[in-house]
C-alpha cells in the first residue's frame, strides 16, 4: 500500500453494531402507526442508506402509508436519537484499533449516512469521539454515500489528499464513495452488507478490525 496518510471509517456496521437501538426505535414507530413489528434480520438489511431510507423500507416492509414518510421519519428521528446508544457497543478490536492508529500519528475520520446527532452521541457514549478529527454525517452535506462528497469534504478537514486515504466500510455504498472519491477500499466481513462482500469490490477484505493495525503498521515500516 502506498504511503497512507488518513484513514476514514464508516460507523454503522463498521465501528459499532447499532442495530438493536434501529431496530427497537423503528418498532416504536411501528406499533405507534398500528403495524407489525421488525426483527433484527430484517432491519439489518434495511440499515446503510441513512434513516429516511430504514422508516421508507420499514413502512414499505410492513404495508404502512408511505405518503405520510416525512412526518414518519421526523418522529422516527426523535424517537431514535433520545435512545441511540442503549445496546449500541463497538465491534471487537476497534477501541485498541483506533487507539494504535492515532498513535502512528494518523488522523481519522467517520463519515456515516447516519444523522449527525446520533453519530456524535454514540462516539461519545462509546468513548471513541476522541480518535476523530472530521465527523460527517448523512444530514452534514446535501450529499450522501455513495455519492464521494462526504468523503471528499472528510478529507479536506484532515488536510489529507484522496489518493493517500483509506477508507473502511462495510456495505457497497462505502466502497461505491470511496471509488469516487478516488480513495482506497477495505471492506469488513461482517456489519449490514446486502451483498457478499467478496462481490463489493473492495481493495481488502477484513474479518475483524484487530486485522488493520498490523497491515497499517507493517506498511508505514516498509
Ligand atoms: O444510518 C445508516 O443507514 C447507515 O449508516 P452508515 O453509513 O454508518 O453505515
Ligand atoms: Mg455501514
Amino acid at each position: 500500500m502506498s504511503l497512507l496518510k488518513a484513514i476514514i471509517f464508516d460507523l454503522d456496521g463498521t465501528l459499532v453494531d447499532s442495530a438493536r437501538d434501529l431496530r427497537d426505535a423503528v418498532n416504536i414507530l411501528l406499533v405507534q402507526e398500528g403495524l407489525r413489528q421488525i426483527d433484527l434480520g430484517e432491519v439489518k438489511s434495511m440499515i446503510g442508506d441513512g434513516a429516511p431510507k430504514l422508516v421508507e423500507r420499514a413502512i414499505a416492509a410492513t404495508g404502512g402509508d408511505l405518503s405520510r414518510l416525512p412526518t414518519l421519519v421526523t418522529r422516527f428521528l426523535e424517537i431514535y436519537e433520545a435512545n441511540a446508544s442503549r445496546h449500541t457497543e463497538a465491534y471487537p478490536g476497534v477501541a485498541d484499533t483506533l487507539a494504535g492508529l492515532r498513535a502512528l500519528g494518523l488522523p481519522l475520520g467517520v463519515v456515516t449516512n447516519k444523522p449527525f446527532g446520533a453519530t456524535i452521541d454514540i462516539l461519545e457514549a462509546l468513548g471513541l469521539r476522541t480518535y476523530f478529527d472530521a465527523v460527517i454525517g448523512g444530514d452534514t452535506l446535501p450529499e450522501r454515500k455513495p455519492h464521494p462528497a462526504p468523503i471528499l469534504a472528510a478529507l479536506k478537514q484532515l488536510g489529507v489528499a484522496p489518493e493517500a486515504a483509506l477508507m473502511i466500510g462495510d456495505n457497497y455504498h462505502d466502497v461505491q464513495a470511496a471509488r469516487a472519491a478516488g480513495v482506497r477500499t477495505f471492506a469488513v466481513t461482517y456489519g449490514y452488507s446486502h451483498k457478499p462482500h467478496a462481490e463489493l469490490g473492495a481493495d481488502r477484505l477484513i474479518d475483524t478490525m484487530s486485522e488493520l493495525l498490523p497491515i497499517v503498521a507493517n506498511t508505514a515500516a516498509a
